[in-house]
């Protein structure tokens, strides 16, 4: 698709975050998407731009309130991004003056909704078919065939969840490094470390495709929900730790929703030179 040049009075963007996972937030409503895959590398170095987990670009609805496209800091394409599905939702919602709001995103239209203070998101169905997760070939998605025995999870982006005894002693980067790449995930792979406390709460800690180490991980969280209750080992409905702090999930028939919470930082220009 054809995207813009950056205007020579700047690109204005919005930073926020959702329980630490952070994300640079553009709006291309109106005009020709702006983000190119050096853009996001450019925007997402911590020293020489701003720096994110996601870049989210909101663009025109088709017959949704709106549609967003999201980004990693490698310049890849995500497919999900429930964090900053919620931090976007929030705002719209806000700006609005509705409590609820549609949004087509790759995987699909998803549902956003003001319940009192908290915003809730419906990240949809977990998809639980291996072609489309996707995996490489046909193996038991309950006990895949990797060390640690993960479960695969896909939410419009595929995910390994492993269950630990002691989340404090797993080496998240190197272990996630390494499973990202695994070669039984033809595009990569998020991967989540979790500690079941209890039927209703567990801890997990997270290393996205595209991105590394991050303090929170939306879809993530819902691909955890997934597989810890396939698994047997809690209620559909159950409070998450992550690193950044407390998310809520509920696998209902129409699909994972989620709350957290969500805070805007700052708005900025960005600078037409980033992006030469
Ligand atoms: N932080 C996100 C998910 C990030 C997407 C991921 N890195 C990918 O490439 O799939 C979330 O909140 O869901």
């Amino acid at each position: 698709m054809q995207t813009r040049a950056i205007p020579s009075a700047g690109l204005p963007f919005r930073k926020m975050h959702g329980a630490g996972n952070d994300f640079v937030i553009l709006d291309s409503r109106g005009m020709a998407p702006v983000v190119t895959p050096a853009l996001a590398r450019a925007i997402g170095d911590r020293h020489r731009g701003v720096g994110f987990d996601q870049l989210a670009e909101i663009r025109d609805g088709e017959n949704t309130d709106i549609s967003l496209d999201f980004w990693n800091s490698d310049g890849s394409r995500a497919g999900a991004c429930g964090n900053a599905t919620r931090c976007v939702a929030s705002e719209w919602m806000a700006e609005t003056g509705r409590d609820s709001v549609t949004i087509r995103t790759t995987r699909g239209v998803l549902r956003g909704e003001m319940r009192g203070t908290e915003v809730w998101v419906n990240m949809g169905p977990p998809v639980l078919d291996w072609a489309s997760v996707p995996l490489a070939r046909d193996v038991d998605l309950l006990h895949l065939p990797i060390e640690g025995d993960p479960v695969a999870v896909g939410m419009g982006n595929p995910h390994a969840v492993f269950f630990v005894d002691d989340i404090g002693a797993v080496d998240v980067a190197a272990r996630g490094a390494s499973v990202e790449h695994d070669p039984l995930y033809p595009q990569a792979t998020n991967v989540e470390f979790v500690e079941v406390r209890s039927r209703d709460e567990v801890r997990m800690r997270v290393w996205e495709r595209g991105t590394g180490i991050t303090l929170a991980c939306g879809s993530g969280a819902c691909a955890v929900a997934v597989a810890a209750h396939q698994r047997g080992l809690t209620e559909r409905h159950i409070r998450m730790e992550v690193d950044g702090g407390w998310l809520e999930l509920d696998w209902r028939e129409d699909g994972v929703w989620m709350t957290g919470p969500v805070a805007r930082v700052f708005d900025g220009v960005l600078s037409p030179e980033i992006g030469a």
